[in-house]
C-alpha cells in the first residue's frame, strides 16, 4: 500500500467517524433538519398562537438570548416533540398585542408563570414575578411561534434527563444524548454552565458570600 492509499483510506475513515449516526432520533422540528442561522442585528418579531381564528399575538421588540431545547415537563412542546425550544428576552420587550383575553396562567405557583392560550394550549410567554429570583426580569418565549427567521439559535440542551418524566424510555437516553451532541446542542441535566453559574452567583450575593 502506497502513501497515497493510506492518505485516502485515512480520509474515508475520518469521514465515516464524523457522519451523523442518530438522524432518526427526533428532538424538535426547529432543530431536526439543521438549525437556522441567526441574523446579526435581528430585532424581534411577532409570536402567534396556533388558533385558526382570533390568535393571541405577542410582540417581541428585541432579539432573544440563551435559546435552548428543554426536556422539562413544564415547557410547552409542539405535538410529537420530546423537547421544547425556549429562549429568554427582557420582560419590557414583551407586549401582548392581540387577543390577550385568551391567556391563562398554567401554574401560578411555578417560578415561571406560563401564560398560555386557553383554546390551543400554546404558551405565549413565561414570566417570573418573584423579584428575588435569579432570572427576574427575563421572560421565557418560544420563537418558533414566529414566521420570521433570524432569531437566536439554540446552543445547548437543558433538563435532558427530565424527558423520562414525560414517558420517554430510559433506554433511549444514549441515542437522544448522541443526537443532541451531533447537533451541537450539548446535553445537560440542568441548565448550561453559564446559566448555573449566574444562578449560583445571584444566590451567593444574596446570602453575603460574594460581594
Ligand atoms: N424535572 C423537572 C424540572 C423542571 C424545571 O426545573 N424546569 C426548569 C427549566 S424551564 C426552562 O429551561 C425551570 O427553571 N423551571 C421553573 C418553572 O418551571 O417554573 C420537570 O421536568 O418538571
Ligand atoms: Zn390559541
Ligand atoms: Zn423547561
Amino acid at each position: 500500500m502506497g502513501l497515497l492509499d493510506i492518505f485516502f483510506r485515512g480520509g474515508a475513515d475520518n469521514a465515516a467517524a464524523s457522519a451523523p449516526k442518530y438522524t432518526h432520533v427526533k428532538i424538535h422540528p426547529q432543530v431536526d433538519n439543521g438549525i437556522p442561522a441567526e441574523t446579526p442585528g435581528f430585532a424581534g418579531g411577532k409570536l402567534t398562537c396556533k388558533c385558526k381564528s382570533n390568535p393571541v399575538v405577542v410582540q417581541l421588540t428585541a432579539q432573544t438570548a440563551h435559546n435552548h431545547v428543554c426536556g422539562c415537563t413544564k415547557c410547552w412542546k409542539p405535538a410529537g416533540a420530546i423537547f421544547s425550544q425556549v429562549a429568554v428576552v427582557a420582560r419590557d420587550q414583551v407586549k401582548v398585542t392581540e387577543n390577550g383575553d385568551k391567556l391563562d396562567i398554567v401554574d401560578a405557583s411555578a417560578a415561571i408563570q406560563r401564560h398560555a392560550c386557553r383554546e390551543c394550549g400554546v404558551h405565549m410567554y413565561g414570566r417570573i414575578e418573584n423579584t428575588e429570583h435569579p432570572f427576574h426580569g427575563l421572560d421565557f418565549v418560544h420563537t418558533e411561534l414566529s414566521d420570521k427567521t433570524g432569531w437566536a439559535a439554540p446552543t445547548f440542551a437543558a433538563f435532558v434527563s427530565s424527558i423520562i418524566e414525560s414517558g420517554v424510555r430510559p433506554e433511549r437516553m444514549d441515542e437522544i444524548r448522541g443526537r443532541l451532541t451531533e447537533l451541537g446542542l450539548t446535553p445537560y441535566d440542568c441548565l448550561s454552565p453559564p446559566l448555573m453559574d449566574a444562578i449560583a452567583t445571584h444566590i451567593a450575593k444574596a446570602n453575603g458570600k460574594l460581594s
